[in-house]
């Protein structure tokens, strides 16, 4: 659909920006709203508005497909839209698959959770990178199930992982660890309540510390969207079973770390970015991401139409950003414009992404001429006097559009293998270069 070139050279803005950017629908909405689509017996036909259309999205779409759902995704419609016809069906239609889910972290932990409420045999497996991710403890949390044997083919609790399944039984506790990835938890809350066989309610336990919380949120927001009353005490989650629930249209929020590009333009660049239709009550934990660029130095409103980020004078700050974690490589970028260092916290998870993030970060913010110290959980960007680069994106998607802030401000930026972008926003660089066209 898209042709990339190899590298893409960012020229610098010649004026501040001012303007008002629409960015795609939720990557993690999108894949949730398709799998609580797939899963809820429903007797009218749904309809998901807003939804993303990228590579993490479609092959979703494809898998469920596969699995023997009725999904119909109307992508070239004036409104996307994605669409559910009523049908009669049995949890998972088919007895058997062979998924491909590229490198897609909430497709393969969301799937592998669904299908293990089934009666075959799944397979799911994706790109090489995808083969070094982990899913060892939802491998783990799916063998207490009675009936299930979920293996990873290799033994490295990495994908390709094998999922067989006689159909589960009832009143049942499993525990589960997210310490590396939430998407163990949220995968197994969206399946659990097609694990029980009768009325009986499904406690899954979080066992040890949990990264990424806003998106457990997000999952446990959407599934009560659903009707799905999942009760919390403590580290406890009971899930009921899943009963009859009609949703006739599902609108899906603007993604909120594709927002962060956005909003981060205005604290490089300075003038003013807003993005509509996002606002401090979104169910996405990264639209916060705009109170660590206030605690920069710039100024942030909101309104019922979206968020605004004006520029200012920035100074480094410390932060925490396990809550949001795919914004640190957008932060990465924004402490090259500060005055004095920037510390980032407690993000020893992004190690398992689409690449090693804080590595990949530390050696490109390098190149422009900041001088990074890489820890295990996280990093120190001290500024120095910029220059530009070629830089690598390691196909990672968020290390392109972050990077390319840089460029924005500084002249000599390449973005090497811009086309990784797809994996959730195939029209980024039209957008970014929106900003150059002035509202006022
Ligand atoms: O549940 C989700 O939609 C996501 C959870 C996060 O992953 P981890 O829980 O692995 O940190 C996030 O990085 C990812 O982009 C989307
Ligand atoms: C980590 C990400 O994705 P996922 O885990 O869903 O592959 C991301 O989009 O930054």
């Amino acid at each position: 659909m898209h042709d990339y070139p190899a590298e893409f050279a960012i020229v610098p803005l010649t004026a501040a920006p001012s303007a008002t950017v629409t960015v795609p629908g939720s990557k993690s909405i999108t894949n949730r709203a398709l799998v609580l689509a797939a899963l809820t017996p429903m007797d009218v036909p749904l309809r998901l508005t807003g939804a993303l259309l990228s590579e993490d999205t479609e092959v979703m779409v494809a898998a469920l497909q596969a699995l023997g759902y009725a999904v119909e995704p109307h992508w070239d419609a004036a409104e996307p839209y994605v669409w559910f016809p009523y049908q009669e069906r049995a949890t998972v239609p088919a007895t058997e698959a062979d998924l491909f889910v590229a490198n897609s972290g909430t497709t393969v932990r969301f799937l592998t959770a669904l299908v293990a409420a089934g009666r075959g045999r799944y397979r799911l497996d994706g790109i090489p990178r995808m083969r070094e991710r982990p899913i060892r403890d939802l491998l783990d949390a799916l063998n207490q199930l009675r009936g299930v044997r979920a293996t990873s083919e290799a033994g490295n609790g990495c994908p390709p992982v094998v999922i067989e399944s006689d159909g589960v039984c009832t009143g049942q506790r499993v525990t589960v660890r997210a310490g590396v990835s939430s998407q163990f938890l949220s995968g197994l809350l969206m399946a659990a309540p097609h694990y029980a066989g009768d009325a009986e309610p499904v406690e899954i336990e979080v066992v040890g510390p949990t990264v990424s919380e806003p998106y457990i949120a997000m999952t446990l927001a959407m599934m009560r969207q659903w009707g799905y009353e999942v009760e919390a005490v403590g580290n406890v989650y009971r899930v009921p079973a899943a009963s009859l629930h009609n949703l006739a249209n599902y609108a899906i929020e603007p993604d909120a770390s594709a927002a962060s590009y956005f909003w981060a333009a205005a604290a490089v660049a300075g003038g003013r970015v807003t993005v509509a239709g996002l606002t401090r009550q979104s169910l996405q934990g990264d639209v916060r991401f705009v109170d660590v660029l206030a605690q920069m130095g710039c100024r942030v409103e909101e309104c019922d139409s979206g968020i605004t980020v004006h520029g200012g004078r920035l100074r480094g700050v410390d932060v925490d950003m396990n809550d949001i974690s795919d914004t640190v490589m957008t932060l990465g970028a924004v402490a090259l414009f500060a005055d004095g260092p920037t510390t980032i916290r407690n993000v020893a998870h992004i190690r398992h992404k689409e690449t090693d993030r804080i590595a990949a970060l530390a050696t490109e913010l390098r190149k422009f001429g900041a001088a990074v110290a890489e820890r295990d959980d996280g990093l120190t960007i001290t500024p120095g006097p910029l220059r530009g680069a070629a830089v690598d994106t390691y196909n990672d998607h968020r290390m392109a559009m972050s990077l390319a802030l840089v460029g924005l401000k500084v002249p000599g930026v390449v973005i090497r293998n811009p086309g990784c972008v797809a994996k959730t926003y195939p029209d980024f660089w039209r957008d970014l270069e929106a900003l150059r066209r002035h509202e006022e």
